[in-house]
């Protein structure tokens, strides 16, 4: 209980760390609602990270985050995400804009000459991020699609388990992401079609994407897809999702997402809320592994291993750290229990643009290959693609 005070205390207000003589100047687009969890308060702990300034659309909107955050530098009105983009004092952009203009403002920031951190998903389908990918690598910059919960060394513990092959072959995954009703509302953008919006493409995309990097495969085809549509749009916009993808090996995965469970509901009588929820169990010939909460893994996890084989014991595995061996190894300097996953980032993106191997990464083509399952989920359901976006690099 301790050790859980403890690591949330320092979540939110971890130790500032001495900043050394020329640390990356970020600018983040937009006054977003995650920037803060995603990248203001893991930079106050990064040696080499000074979050240098913010653009809003409303200046004065610009100017209130940037005093709250501490950020130097604001621009805002018509021009204001232009104008941090030419600013040739910040190195890198980071791009926090709703799905659908993730596309353009991250070639815009390219084409500007920054390395860009992107939150996920991508883009609006696997064209586009094909074609950030490709415009990053021609400037030779760093792109990062920012899938934090990979960086993380809960996850990878699994993947380690899964690959030692102590469990034998994987033959199903089934993995969720969900939140309790009340917290997204109707004018959220992850409801605007024209954003690029919908359930699968917000919260759907972890199950996926954790399903394609435990599996270190693509799905071969999508059983079934089907969509729980939003009330204000239901042909094109969904609040939940349940798909069955079937990989190689013949291995399923089943994944669903939802804005909407029961607020109510846990506990021995079932009056306690509930909080969002990510889970994953992994189905192997020799047992299962289920973790409770693999996208924030630093508040509290559990990995529960249980073989079936007679006179093997289930185990439970808590991993907030990377063993030694991997931390002493130049990658990674001395990581702490309280890194949130989107501190690891951080730490892998800066090693990256400082020309250090990263501890892991999320490529282009992972990036890529994941959009395009997205596509074929909303395919099969019946549901139109994401719009594309016309902006086009001059
Ligand atoms: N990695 C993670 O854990 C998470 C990632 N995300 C991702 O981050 C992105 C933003 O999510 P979130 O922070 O919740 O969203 P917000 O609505 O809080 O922020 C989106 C920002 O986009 C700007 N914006 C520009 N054009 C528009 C427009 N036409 N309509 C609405 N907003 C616009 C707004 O900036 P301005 O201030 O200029 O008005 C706003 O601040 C999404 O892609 C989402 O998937 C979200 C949550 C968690
Ligand atoms: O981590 C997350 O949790 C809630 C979602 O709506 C969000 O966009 C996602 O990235």
């Amino acid at each position: 209980m301790f050790d859980f005070i403890q690591r949330i205390y320092k979540v939110y207000n971890p130790p500032a760390a001495p900043k050394d003589a020329s640390p990356l100047r970020f600018g983040i687009l937009g006054a977003a609602r995650i920037a803060p969890n995603a990248l203001i308060l893991p930079a106050i702990s990064h040696p080499d990270v000074v979050v240098a300034a913010v653009a809003a659309r409303d200046k004065a909107r610009a100017e209130a985050y940037a005093k709250k955050h501490g950020i130097e530098k604001v621009y805002g009105g018509k021009t204001g995400y232009l104008d941090l983009l030419n600013d040739p004092d910040i190195d890198v952009i980071y791009n926090p804009l709703p799905n659908g203009l993730h596309f353009e403002w991250t070639m815009r920031a390219l084409a500007a000459g920054k390395h860009v951190l992107l939150e996920k998903p991508s883009s609006s389908n696997a064209d586009e991020t094909r074609r950030m990918f490709e415009l990053a690598r021609e400037k030779n910059l760093v792109l990062l699609e920012a899938f934090h919960y990979r960086f993380h060394p809960a996850i990878q513990r699994i993947k380690e388990i899964i690959d030692s092959g102590e469990l034998g072959k994987v033959k199903s995954i089934v993995s969720m992401m969900a939140l309790p009703k009340g917290l997204i509302h109707d004018d959220d953008i992850r409801f605007q079609f024209d954003l690029s919006g919908g359930c699968m493409m917000d919260m759907g995309v972890y199950p996926l994407s954790a399903m394609r990097y435990l599996l270190d495969a693509e799905p071969l085809s999508i059983e079934s897809s089907i969509p729980i549509p939003h009330h204000l749009n239901p042909t094109a916009i969904d609040r939940g999702f349940h798909a069955v993808l079937a990989f190689p090996n013949s291995v399923t995965a089943e994944l669903s997402c939802d804005y909407q469970l029961p607020l109510w509901g846990l506990g021995p009588f079932r009056f306690l809320p509930r909080g969002p929820q990510s889970w994953l169990t992994v189905h192997l010939e020799g047992g299962d592994i289920s973790t409770n909460n693999f996208i924030i893994p630093t508040f509290y996890h559990y990995i529960q291993v249980s073989p079936k084989a007679k006179g093997t014991k289930a185990r439970t595995e808590k991993v907030y750290t990377f063993p030694k061996s991997v931390t002493g190894g130049g990658n990674l300097v001395e990581d702490e229990a309280w890194w949130t996953s989107y501190r690891y980032q951080l730490e892998a993106f800066v090693n990256r643009v400082k020309g250090r191997e990263p501890q892991t990464w999320v490529s282009g083509e992972d990036s890529i290959k994941q959009m395009e399952a997205v596509e074929r989920i909303y395919e099969k359901a019946g549901m139109p693609p994401r719009p594309t976006s016309s902006f086009t690099v001059t």
